[in-house]
């Protein structure tokens, strides 16, 4: 039998007590399923809804150590995909000198005008340190990027002017009158010195990098990552090769460090434990992670281990069950003030939405990022819903549309590997058109309507749901 009571069960505390109410079974009370219910297990305790559960999450962590502690420096070449721990403020001004926008030649007053070479001889190149004034009626051959010489008004691209070979320099069927400042990037005009360029928070992405370099850094302060372990459970897992003798590959080792990594993790080590007590409550008393996170053991099957070993270890159950298919069985618990556990159910796809519900939203506190915009997307097809809870449903955008994938049952992941995001399903389904939130993955573009999910072109729309789990 599933039952998510722990063996004591005045040890639990949160989400799950508080929402019991007079209608509410408490656990134990093994009240009739009703006729509708989709599964065979009776909901022996309330779950947490799924938009709770996320908040619950979030605020975890507020005040964990990740975010408390001094920032880490970091190279420009180490610091992408960390997060900036402090505002990115220009150190100095952008350009940094009055620029040519053109190759051409720098003029002064109105022409003809008289040709100078410059100290060069070739004019003012990109890098030239110190440059001659220029006076007026007079013109110097300039590159794209030059400083501009003192006493210039304006900038004559080369295609607009003509050198007759004579020491002077006609502007020739200028679409424009050469006007003053044309062509010139005047110093500051992206930013000055001190300006705010980037809030704290901020994702390092390869533009970040880019600008950072421009505005003068050379490593940039950063968030400490939040050390995250892995724990894979179950002794039914093989490590290489094919399934053999009842045992199948484990999905989840090679999957969640790099996802954890995705989501602004440091992910120390993944360890595969065995099927024991014992085992599991050394792995997690010994662990110093920020977060811990562990997969499968969260049911109650003879060795899951999960739940006894939260209750062994003291730990206080902030989330004890989601309303949410698959992955109802997830939970979070806080191990000790700063320390968490996410307990990751063991199917594939279960693991994914734990993963989304409540690792996400407590990395994001702990990484210090804001909360991802909500950009709803209406669904492709029309989405059955379970009675009561929230489904996460793997989906791929087409032409703006979220389009409900196949083979995404809570032991496949055939669908989440071509997946943009995963839209989230409101209780009693959703019909086509409507607008649903979506996660996005986060290697998704999140722009949608160039397919590139891999998905064929001709899929036929099958139902695209296992069932409900
Ligand atoms: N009587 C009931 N049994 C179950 C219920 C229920 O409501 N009543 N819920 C099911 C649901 S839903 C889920 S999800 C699972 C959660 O179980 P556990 O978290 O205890 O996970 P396990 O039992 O260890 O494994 C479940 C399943 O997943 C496979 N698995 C586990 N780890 C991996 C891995 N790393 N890679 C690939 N596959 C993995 C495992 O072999 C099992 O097939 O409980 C249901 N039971
Ligand atoms: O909730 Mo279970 O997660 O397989 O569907």
């Amino acid at each position: 039998m599933w039952r998510r009571g722990l063996p004591d069960d005045s040890a639990l505390q949160g989400s799950r007590r508080r929402r019991h109410t007079v209608q509410d079974p408490r656990p134990g009370d093994l009240a009739p399923a009703p006729d509708n219910a989709p599964d065979a297990h009776p909901p022996e305790a309330p779950l947490t809804a799924w938009p709770d559960a996320r908040r619950i999450a979030a605020r975890a962590a507020r005040a964990a150590p990740a975010r408390a502690a001094a920032p880490v420096l970091r190279a420009l070449d180490d610091a992408l995909g960390h997060v900036l721990a402090e505002p990115l403020t220009a150190l100095t001004d952008l350009p940094p000198f009055d620029t040519s926008a053109m190759d051409g030649w720098a003029l002064a007053g109105p022409g003809p005008w008289r040709l100078t070479a410059g100290r060069s001889g070739r004019g003012i190149l990109a890098g030239t340190g110190v440059v001659e004034p220029l006076s007026d009626g007079h013109a110097v051959q300039i590159a794209t990027g030059a400083r501009i010489p003192p006493g210039a008004t304006a900038v004559l691209r080369s295609e607009y002017g003509a050198d007759t070979g004579d020491g002077w320099l006609y502007a020739a069927k200028a679409p424009q009158p050469v006007g003053f400042g044309q062509d010139i990037r005047p110093r500051g005009q992206e930013c000055r010195s001190g300006d705010l360029l980037l809030p704290a928070g901020t994702r390092v992405t390869p533009a970040v990098l880019g600008l950072a370099a421009a505005a003068g850094y050379d490593e940039l302060a950063t968030v400490r990552r939040p050390r995250v372990e892995v724990l894979v459970l179950g002794d039914e897992l093989l490590h290489r090769g094919l399934p053999r003798e009842g045992g199948i590959r484990d999905a989840l080792g090679p999957m969640l460090g790099p996802w954890l990594r995705a989501l602004g993790a440091e992910v120390s080590s993944t360890r595969r434990i065995a099927d024991e007590a014992d085992a599991l409550y050394a792995a997690i008393d010994g662990s110093s992670a920020d977060l811990v996170v562990t997969t499968g053991g969260t049911a109650a099957g003879p060795v899951d281990h999960v739940h006894p070993t939260l209750h062994r270890l003291g730990a206080e159950l902030l989330v004890d069950g989601v309303e949410v298919r698959p992955g109802h069985p997830m939970l979070l618990a806080r191990l000790a003030p700063e320390r968490h556990l996410v307990g990751l159910p063991g199917n594939p796809l279960a693991a994914v939405s734990g993963l989304l519900t409540l690792a996400e939203p407590l990395l994001r506190t702990l990484t210090g990022r804001p909360e991802p915009e909500r950009r709803p997307a209406p669904l492709a097809e029309a989405v059955s819903g379970h009675p009561h809870n929230t489904r996460l449903v793997p989906v791929t955008f087409r032409y703006d549309e979220a389009r409900p994938l196949r083979f995404s049952g809570p032991a496949m992941l055939r669908g989440v590997a071509v997946a943009d995001a995963l839209a989230v399903i409101p209780p009693g389904g959703a019909g086509r058109g409507t607008e649903v939130e979506v996660l996005e993955l986060p290697w998704s573009s999140g722009t949608g309507g160039t397919g590139g999910s891999g998905q064929d072109d001709d899929d036929d729309g099958i139902p695209t749901q296992e069932g409900h789990a």
